[in-house]
């Protein structure tokens, strides 16, 4: 019996968001006690060879929280202040995310800790490097299935797919998705997150009757979420008004030149400095806080965890937060968000774009067959729009909050195969 002083602190706080789903759904009560503990946790100490001739040695994790749907899936984050908590909570909430929109994997997380801004691009392939070697044993195309968070990319998924294949002398392009093309990496992964979240968006808006014409956007965070997610939002006809880095937000009311800013921002790092000669109007500088705060009619939170907490909430002037960050809402900030009646629309539905694209990367590998951009982009729609109406009418039917509903939808799942397994082969409801 596992006993509550052996379940992490961070699962025990994640596990509370769930207690309703819990009571609501006649599952049995061994699912939770399972999704406890993660399956398995691996640290690693990656030492690195820096340009100057001094080494430095870095922490790192992969974990697999849940295997029972699959082979574990997840990105790697690159992130001073990763820790082995944050891993294992993130892989616990792959766990669900995977579930809820059906994809036939567990959930699994990894991190290291470094300041991918410190590092020269040399240093960056060897810390990429070192995790791989870190970590072969314990992934594989059957096994564990790593792909990109914050701060990695398709350089970084790229050298570690080729540390894969040196360290087993073979060439296993499904052991990693997000990589390069040219190695196997699906069309449209890169854009695939911010391009599923505006998805979700775009239903939301259709069954709210309101028209994408008349909803101004916020979005905090300008990376590949983040960036993505603005590009596919102007298409579907939504404005995007304002958007911040953590260097600080640029705001303009008639719509900002998003592409433009970006830009600027490739360019010196920072959206600070962007100045009227990079956009169609005037743009204002804001503070990061200013934003969250901003009247606009959507919020999107593409950065970062806990970025509205129960000191902020009550600033926030958005009807709907959308959630492209994995965690950006904190746990007792929900409930100020309910009481204001602002709709949440949860990071486990919005965000999942990106696995899904890793999915087909994954099957791509598998088959040989390789699918063009449109394909891509025509299966993903489909998927998360289905998955993301399932949630929806699960909410009005069940009288739930989104967050609730989706919850639901994946921790049903999730017990499904547990049962299916056998492993609770005594548990019987009636
Ligand atoms: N990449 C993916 O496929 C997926 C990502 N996610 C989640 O989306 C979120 C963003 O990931 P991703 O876009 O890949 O990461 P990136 O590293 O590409 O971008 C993160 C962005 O957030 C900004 N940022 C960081 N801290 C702050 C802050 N305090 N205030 C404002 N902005 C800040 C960064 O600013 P700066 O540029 O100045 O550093 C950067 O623009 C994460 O929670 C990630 O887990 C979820 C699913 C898939
Ligand atoms: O594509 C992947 O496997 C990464 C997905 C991920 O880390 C996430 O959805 O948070």
């Amino acid at each position: 019996m596992v006993q509550q002083s052996d379940i992490p602190k961070v699962i025990q706080e994640a596990q509370e968001r769930l207690d309703l789903v819990f009571e609501r759904l006649s599952v049995c009560p061994d699912t939770r006690q399972r999704l406890s503990l993660p399956h398995r946790v691996v640290e690693a100490a990656i030492p690195v060879r820096m340009d100057d001739g001094s080494l430095q040695v870095f922490r790192s994790w992969r974990v697999q929280f849940d295997v029972t749907r699959g082979p574990g899936k997840g990105g790697i984050r690159f992130h001073p202040s990763v820790s082995r908590d944050e891993v294992i909570a993130l892989s616990f909430w792959m766990a669900i995310k995977c579930a809820v929109v059906n994809l036939p994997y567990g959930g699994a997380k990894g991190g290291v800790r470094v300041d991918r801004k410190k590092l020269s691009l040399f240093e960056l392939e060897r810390v990429s490097r070192g995790y791989m070697r870190a970590m072969a044993d314990v992934v594989g195309p059957d096994v564990d299935i790593p792909g990109p968070d914050m701060n990695t990319d398709e350089l970084v998924m790229g050298w570690m797919a080729d540390e894969y294949d040196v360290i087993k002398r073979q060439r296993s392009p499904a052991v990693i998705t997000g990589k390069p093309v040219a190695l196997g990496g699906s069309r449209g992964r890169t854009a695939a997150t911010g391009e599923g979240a505006a998805q979700v968006l775009d239903l939301w808006a259709e069954r709210q009757k309101k028209d994408n014409k008349t909803i101004k956007i916020a979005i905090q965070g300008l990376g590949n979420a983040g960036y993505y997610f603005a590009c596919a939002a102007e298409r579907l006809g939504f404005t995007v008004v304002a958007v911040a880095d953590s260097s600080g937000a640029v705001y303009c009311d008639q719509g900002l030149d998003v592409p433009a800013i970006y830009a600027h921002k490739r360019k010196t790092r920072e959206l600070k400095g962007v100045s009227a000669e990079n956009d169609k109007h005037t743009v204002e500088s804001l503070s990061n806080e200013e934003l969250l705060a901003l009247d606009v009619d959507v919020l999107a939170l593409a950065a970062m965890e806990n970025q509205i907490t129960k000191d902020n909430a009550k600033d926030v002037r958005a009807k709907w937060l959308l959630e492209i960050a994995n965690g950006p809402v904190a746990a007792d900030a929900d409930p100020m968000l309910q009481k204001q009646g602002v709709t949440v629309l949860p990071d486990v539905l919005v965000n999942t774009g990106g696995v899904i694209v890793s999915y087909y990367e994954w099957l791509q590998n598998r088959s040989a067959d390789y699918w063009s951009a449109e394909q891509v982009q025509q299966r993903m729609q489909e998927l998360i729009r289905s998955q993301a109406e399932l949630c929806f009418e699960l909410a009005e039917n069940e009288d739930l909050d989104l967050r609730s509903a989706a919850y639901m939808q994946g921790i049903k799942r999730i017990a499904e195969a547990m049962d299916a397994r056998g492993t609770h082969a005594e548990f019987n409801p009636e």
